[in-house]
């Protein structure tokens, strides 16, 4: 059987972007994935054209793939048919926007733009342009992920009324971060609702929202505090998802924070930091939410059934460059990039222009509640990377 191939550019050379393309190595054999391959033909720096050869080299790209000292050369590249952005949020849109004006296909990190007018226009060129456009929200194509969907549509724990979802660590940006840093910097689009508060909505979203027939957008009260720089540190978002009577309203509750750990000890000891809640019965989800690999059903009639998500590798994943992420993979274990990078494949292969399990428009609902977050207590950015101007340079 002859597979469809894939071939990847990759917009910029940080950490994320090498765990992603590190993940792109192995053969999907190894996660039962036999009719698509997916092989690193190009790579851009913003920096040199040497940090984008060092790059292909880092993760094992063939001696073939082209390196580029600017993301304009990479999008005029006829050999690329995607481009994996991974660059800070504050620069998504004009990167996402550079590709789509090329008419290439786009896989985009998280958060997908730095406000939802950004993503909507964004959304509005893929399809004048009908180009392939997905939010990277890795966790929605885990396994583990489908399991707990499955687990709520099938019914198996009743009506599902709350979702609450944490995305948490204990990382005091002032020891942690210098001003300048992505995570903490208003310049970068940083702050925790962005960086870590997107996974804990991702859950109650993925939970709450696409089950329903008929989503609405969920009314949004929030409680922030502030780091020294402006962007938020400790945030607190409880939503109500409307449903048609007699159905009564869900609840999700999504929590992230630089001040505490939603897993202290590392080894899950707290608890699950997701549980979806419904008539029946429960689905908990441990830590971490961004890549989790255990979960637990707790049923009403006493079935409780434990499940362990292994990665399939080889892989090497590679945790934050400042150090406090670390490596968190064991030898022989992917990161787990490697599910969405096939969703694209199969998108690609098969015409879909969007994702399967997160749709354009929930990526854009979730865009808009973080808005409101940030509109509630004055999180601002500053206007250049606000703007829906293209081009403008950063
Ligand atoms: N899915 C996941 O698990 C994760 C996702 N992310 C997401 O990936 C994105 C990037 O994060 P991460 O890789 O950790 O960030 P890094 O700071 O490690 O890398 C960002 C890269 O973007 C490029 N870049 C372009 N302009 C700028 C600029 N003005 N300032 C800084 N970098 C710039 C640089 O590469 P170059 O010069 O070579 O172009 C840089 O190396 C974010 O959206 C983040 O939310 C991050 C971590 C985990
Ligand atoms: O996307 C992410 O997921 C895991 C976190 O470690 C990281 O900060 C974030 O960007």
């Amino acid at each position: 059987m002859s597979k469809f191939q894939l071939k990847w550019g990759i917009l910029a050379t940080g950490g994320i972007a090498e765990t992603f393309a590190r993940d792109l190595w192995p053969n999907p054999e190894t996660r039962g994935v036999d009719d698509i391959e997916h092989v690193v033909v190009a790579a851009a720096s913003s920096s040199s054209v040497e940090r984008a050869r060092a790059f292909l080299k880092e993760v094992r790209a063939p001696d073939s793939a082209k390196a580029y000292g600017s993301y304009e050369q990479l999008v005029q590249d006829s050999n690329v048919d995607i481009i994996y952005v991974a660059t800070p949020h504050s620069h998504h849109f004009q990167n996402a926007m550079l590709c789509l004006e090329a008419g290439k296909n786009v896989l985009c990190e998280k958060a997908f733009t730095t406000n939802a007018k950004q993503t909507e226009l964004l959304i509005k060129k893929a399809k004048e342009k009908n180009l392939f456009l997905m939010e990277a929200v890795w966790t929605r194509y885990f396994p583990l992920s489908v399991y707990v969907r499955e687990v709520i549509t099938s019914g198996r724990i009743g009506t599902v009324y709350r979702t609450a979802a944490d995305l948490s660590y204990s990382i005091p940006p002032e020891k942690t971060f210098p001003d300048t840093h992505r995570m903490v910097n208003p310049s970068l689009a940083g702050g925790a609702l962005l960086d870590l508060g997107i996974y804990a909505l991702t859950w109650v979203f993925q939970t709450l929202y696409t089950t329903e027939s008929d989503p609405q957008s969920p009314t949004v009260i929030s409680a922030v505090e502030k780091y020294h720089l402006g962007t938020d540190e400790h945030t607190t978002i409880l939503l109500t998802f409307p449903r048609p009577p007699p159905a009564r309203p869900a609840h999700g509750i999504a929590t992230t924070s630089f001040l505490v750990s939603g897993d202290p000890d590392g080894k899950g000891s707290a608890g699950p930091t997701i549980r979806v809640q419904g008539s029946r019965g429960e689905i908990q989800i441990f830590p971490p939410a961004s890549r989790p690999t255990k979960t637990r059903l707790v049923l009403a009639d006493g079935t409780v059934e434990d499940r362990e998500w292994f990665q399939p590798g080889p892989g090497r994943g590679s945790g934050w460059k400042n150090g406090f992420g670390g490596d968190f993979n064991a030898e022989g274990e992917g990161h787990g990039m490697f599910w969405e990078a096939d969703e694209c494949a199969y998108a690609l292969r098969d015409g879909r222009k969007e994702g399967r399990f997160e749709s354009l428009q929930e990526s854009l609902v979730i865009m808009r509640v973080m808005d409101e977050v940030r509109r509630q207590h004055g999180v601002e950015f500053p206007e250049t990377i606000e703007s829906v101007e293209y081009p403008l340079k950063l």
